[in-house]
């Protein structure tokens, strides 16, 4: 199958954007056509059917998981709980972790899994049953050394529990080290509910060090407010940081004094959104305007596409931090780039919780029990390593975006295992 052919083939605008990045990495690297095919390809797509009896009644729900690609290691990614999700979302999916587990030096080829569900709709009981309905349907596909899922889009500690229970109860023993980012309880680690704003946060310090004059004192625009945008906020002003702006889905505030993103987040806590933060110098703004504020550091950590080909040009930020997945579309990264905004790529930027996740299968897997400050050490060597060579790798391109310079070397890594493993 010839390369255009093989993007065009879905009907999926996410998965072919997902395709053509990765066509244009493995052209620029010069890898050649056979690595295109076989990375656009997922290795194994499993399909199942969930039944669960709820008040005497059979629902039936729909679940998949794609394993991408193994030759680094067992799959790893997340599940998501969607009633929009597709399997070629989840394909896309599966395909960006296994270029972040790669880049981020993990011993892990790609996978990502969903369930068509809205877990807002249905009650505790429903959700524990589905969960488990899953985890038994897979059991099969999954295990430490096989397929090792983590919690993605409205999944989360307690889903994961009720996973690695049913798996432990069908193989019949123990088996934490099969999911990741458990209760702190069940083998779970410390650092997990802050490791995707951290993470991300040591990419913007290390990027501010480069591009910037450091840290200290740059000026942040934030959008999304959750968990990564809250924590992300909170570790960049310890560093140093000024974050001035701050939006989510009911709207954003403007201080050019900065916030206090712990303050920000308690008012959040209690009405809803950060657009009902108020104080002396704040006002608020519209999310078009957060977004193309002159600031020097812009980090959309909310949603996919919100940089686009329609606003890139009125950006004024001088670095952008993408700790979502996509916010910056790619026909904006090229604006962006003949402008001379740098973009550095979700893969890196938004890849704490992966590693957080392979800490923590580490510990599962020797039945260590690390304490917060070790972890967390551990975790900073990681993402540190990750974007210095990056950096270097980019440093030595031309005419290469900070993406094109993390696709290649998390191909490289992929690359050369397939070449050893005699795949290609
Ligand atoms: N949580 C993680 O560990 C993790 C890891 C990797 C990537 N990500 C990615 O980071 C992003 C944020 O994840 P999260 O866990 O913080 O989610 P979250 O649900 O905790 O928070 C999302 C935030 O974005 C805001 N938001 C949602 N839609 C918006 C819109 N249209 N405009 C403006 N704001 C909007 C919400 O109000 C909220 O503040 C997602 O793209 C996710 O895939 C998360």
């Amino acid at each position: 199958m010839g390369l255009n052919s093989s993007i065009t083939r879905y009907n999926n605008l996410f998965l072919n954007s997902v395709l053509s990045n990765l066509k244009r990495a493995i052209d620029l690297g010069g890898f050649g056509e056979e690595f295109f095919t076989y990375l656009s390809h997922p290795m194994r797509t499993v399909s199942v059917s969930i039944p669960v009896k709820i008040n005497g009644t059979i629902k039936i729900y729909e679940g998949y998981r794609v394993q991408h690609n193994n030759a680094l290691g067992p799959f790893k990614g997340g599940i998501r709980f969607h009633p929009e999700v597709t399997l070629e979302d989840d394909m896309a999916l599966a395909t960006i972790m296994t270029l972040k587990n790669s880049l981020n030096g993990l011993p892990y080829g790609g996978a990502k899994g969903a369930i068509r569900i809205d877990p807002a709709k249905v009650s505790k009981e429903e959700l524990e049953a589905v969960s488990r309905g899953y985890a038994r349907a897979l059991v099969q596909f999954i295990g430490p050394d096989i397929d090792i899922p983590a919690p993605d889009l409205n999944t989360n500690p307690q889903i994961m529990a009720w996973m690695v229970d049913e798996y432990s109860k069908m193989v019949g023993r123990n088996a934490p080290a099969t999911f990741t980012a458990k209760p702190v309880q069940l083998w779970g680690n410390p650092v997990r509910e802050y490791s995707t704003g951290y993470g991300a946060a040591l990419w913007t310090r290390n990027a501010a060090r480069r591009f910037l004059k450091g840290i200290e004192g740059a000026t942040v625009a934030v959008q999304g407010f959750g968990n990564v945008g809250y924590w992300l906020s909170h570790f960049l002003t310890e560093m140093g940081a000024k974050v001035v702006a701050i939006g989510d889905i009911g709207g954003a505030i403007y201080n050019p004094n900065g916030f206090n993103p712990d303050d920000v987040k308690a008012t959040e806590r209690k009405t809803g959104t950060v657009a009902n933060y108020s104080g002396s110098g704040v006002r608020k703004i519209g999310m078009d305007e957060l977004l193309t504020l002159n600031v020097d550091i812009l980090v959309p950590a909310a949603v996919e596409g919100v940089i686009n080909y329609s606003n890139a040009n009125a950006v004024k930020a001088k670095i952008i931090m993408e700790a979502a997945n996509g916010p910056v579309t790619a026909d904006a990264e090229e604006v962006l780039y003949k402008r001379g905004i740098y973009v550095f790529p979700d893969i890196g930027v938004n890849a704490g919780g992966v590693v957080m996740s392979y800490l923590e299968w580490v510990e599962n897997l020797q039945w260590f029990i690390w304490d917060e400050e070790e972890t967390k050490k551990k975790l900073d060597y990681m993402i540190t390593n990750a974007f210095n060579r990056v950096y270097d790798r980019w440093q030595k391109m031309s005419g290469a975006t900070i993406r094109d310079a993390a696709y290649i070397d998390a191909l490289d890594r992929i690359y050369q295992a397939m070449k050893w493993r005699g795949w290609i």
